[in-house]
């Protein structure tokens, strides 16, 4: 089982989470804030995305804009967060601390950055290990969309190691979790825009400093 029933915070829900990543690689888990937290981050990635305050999205070392992905993100700023993004940073971590204890992950921190997908606009099949970097260990993609319709299309396309794939729909308040080298995956372009926090926790990368 994949999909978890909503979560009674707290560790029973972590312990499921890690149950589901150890067997499947990948899990889907509603409920990681309340309905009052996932829609202040909602409107605050909403209020920045129509101050024109996110940024194209870029690919690769070289960095340049691509037509792979039509989103615009902004990074959650360390030591300066608002409250809505701090308080979701703080559950990402104790997520992050529950899959170390029991998975051995050796997970050392998670970044994230909001994303906001125009219409028509969605991203090309990829993995999330980066070309120059081992970091990424797992990817978390939290939803912000309230009233998400199948017909909005927009689903997380994941596709599976028996050859199959799982569409995953964009419905606020869901933590879609998987291995971050494990899985191909993409965003099918949706009828409206598309928001969410895009996360990793990485490991210490093979020759980074310290
Ligand atoms: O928004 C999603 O569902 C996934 C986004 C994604 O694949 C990425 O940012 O690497
Ligand atoms: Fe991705």
């Amino acid at each position: 089982m994949v999909t978890l029933a909503p979560m009674n915070i707290d560790s029973n829900a972590f312990g499921r989470v890690t149950d589901a990543l150890a067997a499947d690689g990948w899990c889907v888990l509603p409920g990681l804030l309340s309905a009052a937290q996932t829609q202040a981050l909602a409107a605050e990635c909403r209020a920045l995305h129509e101050a024109r305050r996110l940024a194209p999205a870029r690919v690769g070392i070289a960095r340049t804009a691509t037509p792979l992905r039509g989103d615009s993100t902004q990074w959650f700023p360390a030591g300066a967060m608002s409250a809505a993004q701090q308080a979701f940073m703080d559950r990402l971590d104790a997520l992050r601390v529950a899959l170390n204890r029991k998975l051995m992950l050796g997970l050392v921190e998670c970044e994230a950055h909001y994303a906001v997908y125009p219409p028509g606009a969605g991203y090309a099949r990829h993995l999330d290990r980066l070309r120059d970097s081992d970091a990424r260990v797992v990817s978390a993609v939290f939803y912000l969309n309230e009233s998400w319709q199948e017909t909005d299309g927009g689903a997380l396309r994941l596709y599976l190691e028996d050859g199959g794939y799982r569409d995953i729909l964009p419905h606020a308040g869901s933590l879609l979790l998987f291995l971050s080298a494990q899985f191909e995956h993409e965003v099918l372009p949706a009828t409206r825009d598309r928001l969410s926090i895009a996360c990793w926790m990485r490991q210490r990368a093979l020759g980074a400093a310290g």
